[in-house]
């Protein structure tokens, strides 16, 4: 780790605590400090405020271009991480026209009961949770990550963790876990990027809807300074969000029918119809080798008109599949669900280009017969 940040941390006065059910308590960085240790360049700041207005426009249906967010389930070794994040920018010059891609840098895991939390908490994946180290790991990772010139992607699942990295992303979700909380809801409402809201584990898309509507709102609530000291937070209110359709326990919703639904639930709640269709989790049943089928249909439902459809996620490392934390890990394979190959994302995403390619230019000669 950063040793200015190093010399700074050092164990609390156990005599300090005041609740004794807490076993141990270690200081972590400030926001401020962290960012300190780990700046951002103006040039860099100023490319990821353009990555956001790109996105917003794509959320407005000002660009026509497909939002892709995709990458790893998480984020385990930074080595892996650059090495894809490398591939997808190459990739990305040649699909941009028609594709906008946001490369997923998941570092925090929401998790069902247990498990591993992501590098952030636990960046050498032994239960250690030297999460000093991990917000450190993460904020370096992520910025190397956007210096190549790809917009960045996480879930923001733990409020106080948020501006640590907040200044680095493009786009964020609130996970299915989390979308009826008030704290995210209100979390999302003070961040200046364009974020989706998941619907719930059950399938229940009323609950994302209401975050969105909620977050579109200023809140007061309590929170972090970027010193580290609590303070009454006073948020403006976030207009550009987005519905995530990831399925649920009754089954996908990514067909025709569920979109046009979730659409009509939007416009209800007085929300523009921006929706993305996530192809992996509750939409693939959790099976990888599901994810090109659902993308196939999403593209479908673009090319027959639906416009409501934004954006697609999907979960892709380097190597297919998953492994288990313990043994002698796999170069490029996911530590949580598993993803598709490089390889099979890589000719996706040229497929999917492609079929946009052809329907846009259908689309162009039929508005050019009309006008003649
Ligand atoms: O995206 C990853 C997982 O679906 C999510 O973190 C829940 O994982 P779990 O059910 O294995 O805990
Ligand atoms: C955990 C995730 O998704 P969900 O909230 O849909 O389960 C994820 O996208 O990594």
């Amino acid at each position: 780790m950063n040793a200015q940040l190093d010399t700074a941390l050092a164990e609390t006065d156990a005599s300090l605590d005041v609740d004794a059910e807490i076993a141990g308590s270690r200081l972590l960085p400030t926001a401020d400090e962290l960012r300190r240790a780990v700046p951002l360049d103006p040039a860099l700041e100023a490319r990821i405020h353009r990555q956001r207005d790109a996105i917003r426009d794509v959320l407005a249906g000002r660009d026509e271009r497909l939002l892709v967010v995709i990458g790893p389930c998480s984020i385990h070794d930074r080595d892996s991480a650059l090495d894809y994040a490398g591939r997808l920018a190459e990739l990305n010059a040649q699909l941009g026209d028609v594709l906008l891609p946001v490369m997923r840098v998941y570092v925090e895991k929401p998790r069902t009961t247990v498990g591993w939390k992501g590098l952030a908490y636990d960046p050498h994946l032994d239960g250690s949770d030297d999460m000093a180290e991990g917000l450190y790991q993460t904020r370096r990772l992520m910025r190397d990550i956007t210096a190549l010139g790809l917009p960045i992607a996480c879930e923001l699942l733990q409020p106080m963790l948020v501006d640590y990295i907040e200044d680095l992303l493009g786009w964020a979700a609130v996970g299915a876990r989390t979308t009826e909380s008030q704290v995210h809801r209100e979390m999302v409402s003070a961040l200046g990027l364009p974020v989706g809201f998941k619907n719930a584990t059950s399938g229940d898309i009323g609950v994302a809807v209401d975050a969105m509507g909620a977050s579109r709102h200023g809140h007061r609530y309590p929170g972090l300074d970027a010193h580290g000291r609590p303070a009454l937070l006073t948020s403006k209110g976030n207009p550009d969000t987005q519905l995530v359709l990831r399925g649920g326990q009754r089954g996908p919703n990514f067909d025709a029918a569920s979109v046009e639904r979730a659409r009509g639930a939007l416009l209800e709640g007085g929300l523009d119809g921006s929706i993305m269709v996530d192809c992996s989790h509750a939409n693939s049943g959790k099976d990888p080798a599901r994810q090109p089928a659902v993308l196939d249909d999403v593209l479908r439902q673009r090319l027959a008109g639906q416009r409501a459809l934004t954006g697609v996620m999907l979960e892709s490392h380097i190597l297919s599949g998953k492994q288990k934390l313990g043994g002698e890990l796999r170069y490029g394979v996911s530590v949580t669900d598993g993803c598709l190959g490089w390889e099979e994302s890589a000719a996706l995403l040229t497929r999917a280009a492609q079929q946009l390619r052809q329907g846009v230019s259908a689309g162009e000669r039929l508005s050019a017969c009309a006008t003649n």
